[in-house]
C-alpha cells in the first residue's frame, strides 16, 4: 500500500529519457531535484538497492548479463525468463526505443501474471528489459543465424549506431486474487563506433559463436569489445542493463524529496557535504536497517569513529562515511570512497560464512526458535560452550542479521526461523552442514586446484574422486542421509523457479538424472499435471527417498528408478534433466554422459539451461546439442535442463 502512494508521487518520471551519461554531475543548488539524483546515482546506491532488499523482486530476463550486472551490486533477485515472443510490429512505434520500453514491458507483465497465475505466489516487483541496436533506421535485434549475424555486423562496420535498452519495472499486489500492477519504464541510449570490420573479421567473429544471443549481433563485453572504436553513454546499457539510470529511477520511486532535501555540514577540515537525511525510512521499512539507515543518516563529527555501518554480510566491517560525495575545488562532486568494502566484504567473507556454518552446527538457530529470547549465557549453556566464545558467535550472527540482539538478549531474524531452524519447511540446515563439512575443506585446497587443474578430494578427505558418491558422499549411511538432505534442502528452495523456467507444458515425460529425492520432480507434477516424471539415481539413494516425499499429494506420484546413468540405460523420456550434476565430474565422464543423453534424445528443437557455476562447460554442452537447434539457452541456478521436444 505504502509502495502504491509512493509511486503515485513519483509518476512524472516514467519514460522520461536519460541524459545518457554516467559522469559526475555538477551539484545545482538551485536545483536540488537535480542534485539529489546526481548524488544518489553515484553514492548511495546501496541504501537505494537496499529499499528492495525486502521485497520479492523477480527479474524477467534470461540474459546472463542483466543476471550478472544486478547480483553484482548485491540486489537480490530470483530469474524468471519471459516467454514473451519479440514479434511486436515495429513500424507501428513512433522511434527505436518506444519499442524497446514496449517489448521491456510485456516481458515483465507476462512473467508477472504467469506468476500470479501459477504460483499464487505473487512477486512484489518484475524487472524487464529490451535490448535493441539502431542503425540507419533499422532495428536490429539478437540474428536467428550466422548469415543474419554478418547482415548485421556488416552493416555496423566503420559507422556509429545507437544501442538502447527499455527498461520496465513493474509493481505487483494482489488483491482479492487479482493482479493490479503499477509499471514505471524508461529506456537509455548509447552510441557505439565500430570501426572497419574485414571480411576475415567478420566471420572469424561470427564463427566465435558470441553474436548469436546478442542485439546486433556483437557482445561489447567480450570479443566484440575489439571492434569498437568508442562508447559514449553507459556502457553497462550495451551488455544489457542500464544499472545507474535504473537506480535513478528507484531513486524517484522510494525517495520522494521533502521540501528541505539538503543540507550543506560545514566542518573546519572536511569539505562540506550533502546529506540525505531525507533517506531515512521513514516508515521504518524492514529493509536491511542495520546497513542503510546506518549509511545513510550520516554525521561527520562521527568519521572513521562510529560512523561506520556494519553490514549484514561484512560482520567486521566498519565501513566509514566514504560513500559521502564530495565537492572539490571546481565544485564538482567528486566520490571520495577509496574505502575498497567491496574487497574487504570478500575479504572477510570466508569468517561470515563460518560463523553462520558453526551457529548452524551448535544448533543455536534451532534452540533459539524453540526458547525465543535467550542471554548468552544460556545459550553456552545449553549448546556446551564457553560463555565468551559463544557471545562473540552470537553477536557475529547478529551483525550478519541472522539474530536480532535486544536488552533481553538474542533472538532468531525472521529468515532464521525459516531457513536455518533444521526442523522448517525451508531449512537450509542440511545444505549449511554439507557446506562446511565437504565444501569448506575441498575450497581449502583452492590453490591447489587451480595450479594441477584436478579435484582435491584425495587432499581433502585422503580418497579419490574416481567415484566421488561411492567413495566420499555414501561412504555410511549416515553421510549418505546427510548429503540427501543437503541436496533435498537446496533443491526444494529452488525448484519452483527451475520448473519454471521454460514453458514445460508440451512435454509428456520427464526423466531426472541424478535426481535424488525428487525435490524439482515433485514441483514439476505440480507445475504440470500431465507431466510424468521419474526420477533416475543410483539403488542407495532411491532406497532412501521415501522421508523426503510430500505429504499430502495432489497430483500423479514421481517415479523413482534406480540405476547408475554412466553404466545403465535410463528411463526414455521427451525431456531430460541435469540438475547440479555436471560440475562434479571430469570431461571424460561428461563427454560419456552427454553422448548417452544426445542419443537418447529425440530429434527436435532443444532446451538448454546451466546453472551459472556450469557456464564453463558450455562450449562441450552444446557440441553436443549442436543436432539440434538450440531453442533456448539461459542460465540459471540450480539446472541443466535438455530436452527434445515431443
Ligand atoms: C549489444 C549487446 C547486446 N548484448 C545482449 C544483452 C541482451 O542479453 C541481448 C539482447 O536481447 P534481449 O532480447 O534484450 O534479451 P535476452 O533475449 O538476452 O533476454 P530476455 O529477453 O529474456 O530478457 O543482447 C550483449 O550482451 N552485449 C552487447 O554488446
Amino acid at each position: 500500500m505504502r509502495m502504491r502512494a509512493v509511486w503515485r508521487l513519483w509518476s512524472p518520471g516514467r519514460g522520461s529519457r536519460s541524459v545518457g551519461d554516467s559522469a559526475r554531475r555538477r551539484i545545482n543548488a538551485s536545483c536540488p531535484r537535480a542534485a539529489y539524483l546526481g548524488l544518489l546515482a553515484g553514492m548511495a546506491l546501496k541504501p537505494v538497492l537496499g529499499k528492495l532488499g525486502s521485497k520479492r523482486v523477480v527479474l524477467a530476463s534470461a540474459s546472463p548479463r542483466r543476471q550478472e550486472i544486478l547480483c553484482s551490486v548485491g540486489l537480490r533477485f530470483e530469474v524468471v525468463p519471459s516467454w514473451f515472443k519479440e514479434t511486436l510490429e515495429k513500424s507501428s512505434f513512433a522511434t527505436p526505443y518506444k519499442y524497446a520500453i514496449e517489448t521491456a514491458k510485456q516481458k515483465a507483465l507476462e512473467v508477472a501474471n504467469r506468476m500470479h497465475v501459477k504460483h499464487l505466489r505473487t512477486p512484489d516487483i518484475v524487472i524487464g528489459a529490451d535490448t535493441i541496436v539502431t542503425v540507419d533506421e533499422h532495428i536490429l535485434e539478437k540474428p536467428i543465424d550466422k548469415q543474419d549475424a554478418y547482415r548485421m555486423l556488416s552493416r555496423l562496420s566503420g559507422k556509429e549506431h545507437s544501442v538502447f535498452t527499455g527498461v520496465a519495472i513493474v509493481h505487483c499486489n494482489s488483491k482479492d486474487n487479482r493482479l493490479e500492477t503499477e509499471v514505471t519504464d524508461f529506456y537509455e541510449e548509447t552510441k557505439v563506433k565500430f570501426a572497419d570490420l574485414s571480411e576475415e573479421l567478420l566471420w572469424e567473429y561470427i564463427h566465435s559463436g558470441e553474436p548469436m544471443d546478442k542485439a546486433g549481433g556483437y557482445g561489447i563485453q567480450a570479443l566484440g569489445g575489439m571492434l569498437v572504436e568508442y562508447v559514449h553513454g553507459d556502457f553497462l546499457n550495451v551488455v544489457g542493463f542500464p544499472l545507474n539510470h535504473f537506480c535513478k529511477k528507484l531513486v524517484e520511486l522510494y525517495y520522494p524529496p521533502p521540501k528541505h532535501t539538503i543540507h550543506h555540514i560545514k566542518h573546519d577540515s572536511i569539505p562540506s557535504v550533502e546529506t540525505f537525511e531525507n533517506l531515512s525510512d521513514e516508515e521504518n521499512d524492514s529493509s536491511s536497517p542495520l546497513q542503510y539507515k546506518g549509511a545513510i543518516k550520516l554525521d561527520r563529527s562521527k568519521t572513521h569513529s562510529s560512523g561506520g555501518v556494519c553490514s549484514p554480510g561484512s560482520s567486521n566491517i566498519i565501513k566509514p562515511n566514504c560513500m559521502m560525495p564530495v565537492e572539490n575545488q571546481n565544485g564538482v562532486m567528486e566520490n571520495p570512497d577509496k574505502f575498497p568494502s567491496k574487497i574487504l566484504e570478500l575479504l572477510d567473507g570466508f569468517r561470515a560464512s563460518k560463523a553462520l556454518f558453526v551457529a548452524s552446527k551448535l544448533k543455536v538457530f534451532d534452540l533459539l526458535k524453540n526458547k525465543g529470547v535467550l542471554q548468552a549465557v544460556d545459550v553456552a549453556n545449553t549448546i556446551n560452550s564457553s560463555v565468551c566464545g559463544t557471545e562473540r558467535l552470537l553477536d557475529a550472527c547478529a551483525a550478519l542479521g541472522l539474530l536480532e540482539k535486544t536488552l533481553q538478549g538474542y533472538s532468531n531474524s525472521d529468515s532464521a526461523n525459516i531457513y536455518l531452524a533444521s526442523d522448517s519447511e525451508d531449512s537450509l540446515h542440511g545444505y549449511i552442514i554439507h557446506s562446511d563439512d565437504h565444501l569448506w575443506p575441498l575450497f581449502t585446497h583452492l590453490e591447489s586446484a587451480v595450479k594441477e587443474g584436478t579435484m582435491q578430494n584425495y587432499r581433502a578427505f585422503g580418497k579419490k574422486s574416481e567415484n566421488l558418491f561411492q567413495d566420499s558422499y555414501y561412504q555410511s549411511m549416515e553421510v549418505k542421509q546427510r548429503f540427501m538432505a543437503a541436496m533435498h534442502s537446496i533443491a526444494k528452495l529452488t525448484a519452483k523457479d527451475v520448473a519454471t523456467a521454460f514453458d514445460l507444458s508440451q512435454f509428456r515425460s520427464a526423466c531426472d538424472l541424478g535426481g535424488c529425492t525428487g525435490a524439482l520432480a515433485n514441483e514439476l507434477v505440480q507445475k504440470y499435471p500431465n507431466l510424468k516424471v521419474t526420477v533416475f539415481d543410483l539403488p542407495e539413494v532411491i532406497a532412501n527417498v521415501s522421508h523426503f516425499q510430500p505429504v499430502r499429494q495432489h497430483t500423479a506420484p514421481v517415479t523413482f528408478t534406480s540405476g547408475d546413468f554412466f553404466k545403465d540405460n535410463f528411463p526414455e523420456a521427451d525431456l531430460y534433466i541435469l540438475s547440479r550434476i555436471l560440475h562434479d565430474w571430469t570431461d571424460e565422464k561428461i563427454h560419456m554422459l552427454l553422448s548417452k543423453i544426445s542419443a537418447a534424445c529425440k530429434p527436435g528443437p532443444a532446451h538448454v539451461c546451466l546453472r551459472r557455476g556450469e557456464r564453463f562447460k558450455c562450449d562441450l554442452i552444446t557440441s553436443y546439442i549442436y543436432p539440434l537447434d538450440i531453442e533456448e539457452m539461459s542460465f540459471l541456478k540450480g539446472l541443466t535442463l535438455w530436452s527434445s521436444a515431443v
